[in-house]
């Protein structure tokens, strides 16, 4: 079977001469929880944006699904993103922003109104669709994005350090809601995250990167049976986990300025 997606020899070179990937291989497979963590620089949102086909990469092959990127958005290959920030249209209630992918898809408003109901459910805010974005919480206000893009149904959701503006307790409550929505779904999830804890408590692959140029470094697997919940956060196995992935890590960093180094002499 193909991968979600796959990406062999990526390489990205922006404009300005910043060799942010060099070659990349990378396949993910359907129902995996995949992380990018690394040092500041290494290229996690612009691999992020590879994927989505948001940058066009400079060298290498990507497929989704195993084709070109035309074929994504029929039925069983859709992808969404979710950023940072939310990005909420201030002036729409929470139902009319959660609905603006399937309106820019045409789906009639009426076919709309039930998968719009279901995606906000998903994400605990069933009791105020008829809010105002200026009317919610900071997490509220990232909830309702990822309704957004889950109201599409997607198979690969990719999101971007989503929950990194928020505060520590409203962070940990929304990844036991995202691991939840993600494992009992299967849903394919890439999630970039400067946090080493939020890393292994969400997913069953960590990817390491390191910089100059950036690259994968290393990867972590965690069983993606374990129940994701406020007792594996405590666990001694969960400590023992961010140690090992807190030790790769370092050896990253540490292969970063080796990298800078020899790349920047
Ligand atoms: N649109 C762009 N044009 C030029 N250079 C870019 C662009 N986007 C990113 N870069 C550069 O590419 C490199 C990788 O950036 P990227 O944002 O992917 O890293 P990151 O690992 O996500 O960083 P951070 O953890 O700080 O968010 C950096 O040197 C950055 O300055």
């Amino acid at each position: 079977m193909s991968p979600v997606v796959g990406l062999w020899g990526v390489e990205k070179v922006f404009g300005s001469g910043v060799r942010a990937l060099a070659p990349v291989d990378l396949e993910i497979q359907p129902g995996e929880f995949i992380s990018l963590i690394g040092p500041s620089g290494c290229g996690k949102s612009t691999l992020l944006k590879v994927i989505a086909s948001i940058h066009p990469p400079t060298a290498g092959l990507v497929r989704w699904w195993g084709r070109d990127f035309t074929h994504v958005g029929s039925e069983g290959h859709r992808m969404a993103f979710v950023f940072q920030d939310p990005t909420l249209m201030p002036w729409a209630r929470v139902e009319d922003n959660v609905r603006l992918p399937l309106d820019l898809e045409r789906v009639p408003v009426s076919t709309a109104a039930p998968q719009v109901r279901a995606a906000l459910e998903q994400v605990g805010l069933g009791h105020v669709l008829r809010h105002y974005p200026a009317q919610l919480s900071g997490g509220m206000k990232m909830r309702t994005s990822i309704a957004r893009a889950l109201v599409t149904r997607p198979d690969l959701l990719l999101m971007d350090e989503p929950f990194g503006a928020l505060d520590e307790f409203t962070r940990d409550r929304l990844d036991g809601e995202m691991a939840r929505l993600c494992y009992e779904n299967g849903l394919t999830t890439v999630f970039v995250t400067h946090s080493l804890y939020e890393a292994v408590f969400l997913s069953s692959r960590v990817i390491v990167m390191a910089a100059n140029p950036g690259r994968i470094f290393g990867e972590y697997h965690i069983d993606p049976a374990i129940r994701r919940d406020d007792a594996f956060r405590l666990s001694d196995g969960f400590a023992h986990m961010c140690r090992d992935l807190s030790q790769m890590l370092t050896e990253a960093t540490h292969a970063t300025f080796a990298g800078a180094e020899g790349v920047n002499p």
